[in-house]
């Protein structure tokens, strides 16, 4: 029977002998490629933690003790540990997430998946702990590419401060983030790693000794002392230590015993205790650990056997973006791209390839990105700084202050944006065109279609005393959508054919193919309706004003929180060139979204076609003052949604 099974929650490992933890280990590898092979998700950073997450589990005393993941993408073999072992459904609809979750355990702390937020977590837990008197363990894990994060200094700077706080930091150092980890702090960690273990001939040598204190305890002593010699002959004194912090390390990350004794040592050390384990990101598959490009850092269905890919993959808004760049590179030598460690998921690897010397990895450090970006404007340059649509959040006071008040010409090339869905809550990409309708001099775009990116990041280029905005969503891009004329700067994508038109329906961004649609069901119960797309989405075409006027009602449709989204806008508008028609604007509900696909939430929340036919069939309705009868009968008319 496997050992797996045998184990419903962490206290379930006490009972096993190191050669069972050791094929416990194994396992718990075949079941992560198995599993995650069918259903996609983070395969490469699970098989990293196996044996860390197993040690975690049998020093520390979940949940009591807190065990914080760091991002949390690292968390499955954690899951497989506390009583989840059903990956059947993972990240899909009513299956386990692909981070922890609390609904699922009280051994999940942090949902969030935007990095470098663990240490302040768990330095307000500990400081909790503290003054309540209690004497619960905290424990963060950490990536390498985490630690990049300026949040994650702004809390080891406090962490350092309370030298009688417990606290135990694991660094998870793989070296990796998506690609290799860049920058001072990834060097550093390198010159931690070449000190020869004398760490863990330390920890090693002082658990065998205690265990026989006659001789060992004076042998110990003559070791400490030689620690110390050997320490400050071979190991320059780490940047921890210099912060005040106790640096255990480096310990093999994949060795049980050793990880378990440095974590029992940091567990009684009293006080905030760094360990430094090194990992191999992908470890035990070969596929992922040849893997150059991420070690199969996030995948989406492969042939286990081989690591392939099962569904090819066709044009997408990336590719589109990514391609466009290297033209634009070609052709103006002032544009340079920015990352934020993510240069192959945001579309920057072919542009990188071309102008090795005009790309920036700034780390998993966005703010960052955004303020050199303002830095890079001013000194001559037009910066792109490529970012998924749900992480620009993390830069929103740099591009305000920074980029925007200064005049900076800095295009934001935000992908991922709308529902994203299988990454759960934290990863939609819903808040940019509502976080940054307050940013005076923005100018926001949404393209619809291919074609758009490619005018549009041309157009932003273009522009070079405001920070631009170009937003598209994640994955294949969709047909070709041409308009039959123009408004002002808009594009009209369906005419009404009607002098008097009921419905002036405004598309935004890739939602166009939906609300051409909308435009057909309405035609069915004899709504004329307009179909434009704004294309610059802020600030609001003066044209639409106008437009608006010559239509009973204006709907607007878009792939953003409705709240403070462009419906919003566009309302504003209105009512500040004192055209009353009446607007209602879709968009998605301002909550939390649970993980599943696209597809299933935006059926959830009713962004479809027939759901909002039928809604704007019955806002019709009441406008001609038809009986509600007559208005429930056309509403239900309208196709229910499709499945
Ligand atoms: C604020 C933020 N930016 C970018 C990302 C995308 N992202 C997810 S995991 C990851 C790399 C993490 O590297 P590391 O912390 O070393 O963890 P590893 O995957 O190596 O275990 C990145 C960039 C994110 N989750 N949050
Ligand atoms: C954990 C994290 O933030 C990323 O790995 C993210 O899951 C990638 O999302 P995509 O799969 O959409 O590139
Ligand atoms: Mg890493």
């Amino acid at each position: 029977m496997p050992l797996l099974t045998r184990i419903t929650g962490p206290r379930d490992l006490d009972r096993l002998s190191p050669e069972e933890l050791d094929e416990l280990a194994g396992e718990i590898r075949g079941f992560l490629v198995d599993a995650v092979s069918k259903t996609g998700g983070h395969l490469g950073p699970n098989l990293g933690v196996v044996e860390l997450t197993i040690a975690l589990h049998r020093v520390f005393d979940s949940p009591k003790d807190k065990v914080l993941f760091d991002t949390g993408h690292q968390s499955y073999v954690h899951k497989l540990l506390t009583g989840r072992q059903d990956f059947e459904r993972l990240r899909a609809k009513g299956g386990i997430s692909g981070y922890p979750s609390r609904a699922e355990s009280d051994h999940d702390v942090i949902e969030n998946s935007h990095a470098s937020t663990v240490l302040g977590w768990a330095d307000g837990l500990a400081k909790a702990n503290e003054v309540r008197g209690k004497d619960d363990h905290v424990v963060a894990v950490i990536g390498d590419g985490a630690l990049t994060g300026g949040m994650a200094w702004e809390a080891l700077n406090n962490i350092a401060a309370a030298k009688d706080r417990p606290l135990v930091i694991v660094v998870n150092d793989n070296e990796r983030s998506y690609a290799p980890t860049i920058g001072g702090l990834a060097n550093h960690l390198a010159t931690l790693r070449t000190t020869d273990g004398y760490e863990r001939f330390l920890a090693r040598g002082k658990d065998i000794l205690e265990r026989t204190p006659v001789v060992g305890r004076p042998l110990y002593e003559t070791l400490h002392g030689a620690k110390k010699g050997l320490k400050d002959f071979i190991a320059p004194q780490g940047m921890f230590e210099d912060l005040g912090l106790k640096y255990v390390g480096p310990i093999d990350g994949h060795d049980i015993e050793a990880l378990e004794s440095a974590l029992q040592r940091a567990k009684r050390f009293g006080g905030p205790v760094i360990v430094h384990c090194l990992t191999e990101k992908g470890r035990g598959y070969k596929p992922a650990e040849e893997d150059e490009a991420d070690h199969f850092h996030g995948i989406g269905p492969i042939h286990p056997d081989t690591g392939l890919p099962i569904a090819a993959g066709g044009m997408d808004w990336t590719s589109v973006f990514g391609e466009e760049m290297v033209k634009l590179g070609h052709e103006r030598e002032d544009i340079v791209a920015i990352t934020a460690a993510m240069l192959q998921p945001v579309g920057l690897a072919k542009f990188a390839k071309a102008f090795p010397d005009r790309v920036y990895d700034v780390g998993i450090a966005e703010q960052h990105a955004a303020v050199s970006a303002a830095g890079l404007a001013t000194g001559g340059l037009h910066p792109v700084f490529a970012v998924y649509a749900t992480f620009l959040n993390r830069a929103f006071d740099q591009l305000l202050m920074d980029v925007a008040l200064h005049k900076c010409g800095v295009t934001f090339v935000l992908d991922r944006a709308g529902v994203t869905g299988t990454d759960g809550a934290s990863h939609n990409g819903m808040w940019d065109m509502s976080i940054l309708q307050c940013v005076p001099t923005v100018r926001i775009a949404a393209p619809r279609d291919a074609d758009q990116v490619r005018l549009q990041l041309r157009e932003a280029v273009e522009v070079d005393d405001a920070p631009t905005v170009v937003r598209y969503s994640k994955g294949a891009v969709g047909p070709a959508v041409k308009a039959v004329g123009t408004v002002g700067g808009m594009d009209v994508l369906r005419e009404a054919g009607s002098d008097r038109p009921d419905v002036l329906l405004v598309s935004v961004g890739a939602l166009a193919p939906m609300c051409l649609e909308i435009a057909g069901l309405l035609d069915k119960q004899g709504i004329t309706t307009t179909v434009v797309d704004p294309r610059w989405v802020k600030p609001v075409d003066e044209a639409m004003a106008p437009l608006a006027e010559k239509h009973r009602v204006v709907v607007t449709v878009e792939d953003n929180s409705r709240a403070g989204g462009v419906g919003s806008a566009i309302a504003q508008a209105l009512r500040d060139a004192g055209v009353d028609v009446p607007l209602r604007d879709f968009g998605i509900p301002p909550r939390f979204l649970d993980h599943a696909s696209r597809k299933e939430i935006m059926a959830e929340i009713g962004l479809t076609a027939p759901d909002i036919a039928r809604q704007v069939t019955g806002l019709v309705a009441k406008l001609d003052g038809r009986y509600e009868r007559d208005t429930a009968a056309a509403v239900e008319s309208v196709e229910p949604a499709r499945d």
